[in-house]
């Protein structure tokens, strides 16, 4: 238990610290590590532990040319990175955040490294425009990536790797997908600048937020007349769009989002699979709260013995686990955990997913080949692997789209097999 308060700078320094520390033993993000963090506290230690994860590279620069031989506690060396992000990133008061961060440093290993996250951060500052200067000569320090993952970007897109690291380096967008089926987009446009929020049209149902907003101010969001999807996301039901009446399988479903955008836009007899049965209620409660209903099952879609039933999908959508290389912005934790042979092991995944699913479609139907990856082997590497073993699927559409300033990264491929 920590004595400090829980509105106190310290405090929000020492769970970001105690988040990234167990991030680096190897927990992600995804398992709600914030949900410990007190309600008052969690925008700051979201802020510091997002903030100082996509700029690990960085951080991890500085502090090797900072320390005399590496630190003993992971705790201590992620309370130096948390404190170095907010020095640089917000530098006024720069001793009340050094002295704070000593006050959370209190809390660590009985306060043995007080002193000596004192001296860091005071050598830091004092430091900061040399060290500054010279990162510009280590390029995992200038882009924040992990030097494979560089690799890869520059090798698949000579062009645009820049873009791609720049667009993961920066805070995400917020973007609302609007449920037509209860508003239109441009009333709900309307009831936004009537609470003075900002947004632009994206995609056909999609709207990005000018800023970033909780979404208890955002008008009927209980109620269900908008949910938050990033405009990339939003394409997969554009680009299968099922005729209304058609039978679906959304094999890769939680936690939803696009689950509900396909409901949104027709009657749809759809089945919603995933592996875990925790994330399948949160599609169901998504389903809830946007008055939207589907058969949801806890299920291998590879195994199908264990849910089919024989009778073929019109439709069928695979959004399937990736590297997520496409989002790095909002997991930034994955591209520090990950390692280079992940990319070959989701493959392999994906691969068994589409094999097992192209299976269930019926003749004449589409499936649509789904990933938030830049990475071409879980992409056209995939497809291309696919259509060499299967002469009866056609690809009537592909796009592959890079993350910037409006949508995350993610790839589409829609195969139609022959009847
Ligand atoms: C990229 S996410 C899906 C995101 C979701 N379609 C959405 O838009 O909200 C991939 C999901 O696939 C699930 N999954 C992985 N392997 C699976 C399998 N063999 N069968 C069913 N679901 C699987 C994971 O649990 C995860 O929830």
């Amino acid at each position: 238990m920590s004595r400090l308060p829980f509105n106190s700078l310290a405090y929000a320094l020492l769970q970001a610290a105690r988040i990234d520390a167990a991030v680096f033993a190897g927990q992600s993000l995804a398992d709600n590590l914030l949900g410990r963090v007190d309600v008052v506290a969690r925008p700051a230690v979201q802020d510091l532990v997002y903030g100082s994860l996509r700029a690990f590279g960085r951080g991890d620069f500085f502090l090797f040319r900072l320390l005399e031989r590496p630190l003993p506690m992971d705790e201590i060396r992620a309370l130096l990175l948390v404190a170095i992000y907010r020095l640089e990133t917000r530098p006024e008061a720069t001793h009340t955040v050094v002295d704070q961060a000593v006050s959370a440093a209190a809390e660590i290993a009985h306060g043995k490294f007080r002193g000596l996250v004192n001296g860091v951060l005071r050598s830091f500052l004092r430091q900061q425009e040399v060290l500054t200067a010279a990162l510009a000569n280590d390029p995992v320090a200038v882009a924040q990536h992990p030097d494979w993952w560089l690799a890869q970007l520059q090798k698949a897109w000579p062009d645009d790797w820049q873009q791609i690291v720049a667009a993961g380096n920066q805070p995400p967008p917020m973007a609302l997908r609007v449920n037509r089926r209860r508003v239109g987009r441009d009333d709900y446009l309307a009831r936004l600048a009537a609470v003075d929020i900002a947004a632009r049209p994206v995609g056909e149902d999609g709207l990005v937020l000018e800023r970033p907003q909780p979404v208890d101010r955002l008008p009927g969001f209980f109620d269900g007349l908008v949910s938050v999807q990033d405009p990339g996301a939003q394409r997969a039901a554009e680009i299968l769009a099922p005729a209304a009446g058609s039978r679906v399988l959304d094999a890769c479903a939680a936690p939803g989002g696009k689950t509900a955008h396909l409901l949104e836009r027709a009657d749809l007899d759809l089945l919603a699979l995933d592996l875990k049965p925790a994330r399948c209620r949160r599609v169901e409660e998504g389903l809830g709260r946007l008055h939207l209903s589907a058969t949801v099952r806890a299920a291998d879609c590879v195994k199908l013995d264990s849910w089919w039933d024989g009778a073929p999908f019109a439709a069928v959508l695979a959004d399937v686990p990736c590297t997520a290389s496409g989002v790095v912005r909002r997991n930034p934790d994955a591209k520090w955990l990950r390692r280079e042979a992940d990319i070959a092991s989701f493959a392999q995944t994906q691969a068994r997913i589409l094999e097992a699913l192209w299976h269930v479609l019926e003749p004449g139907g589409k499936l649509l080949y789904a990933t938030c990856s830049v990475f071409p082997a879980e992409n056209t590497g995939q497809i291309r692997r696919f259509l060499a073993r299967h002469d009866a699927a056609r690809v009537c559409h592909e796009e592959q789209l890079l993350p910037d300033a409006e949508r995350d990264g993610f790839f589409y491929c829609l195969l139609e097999k022959r009847a």
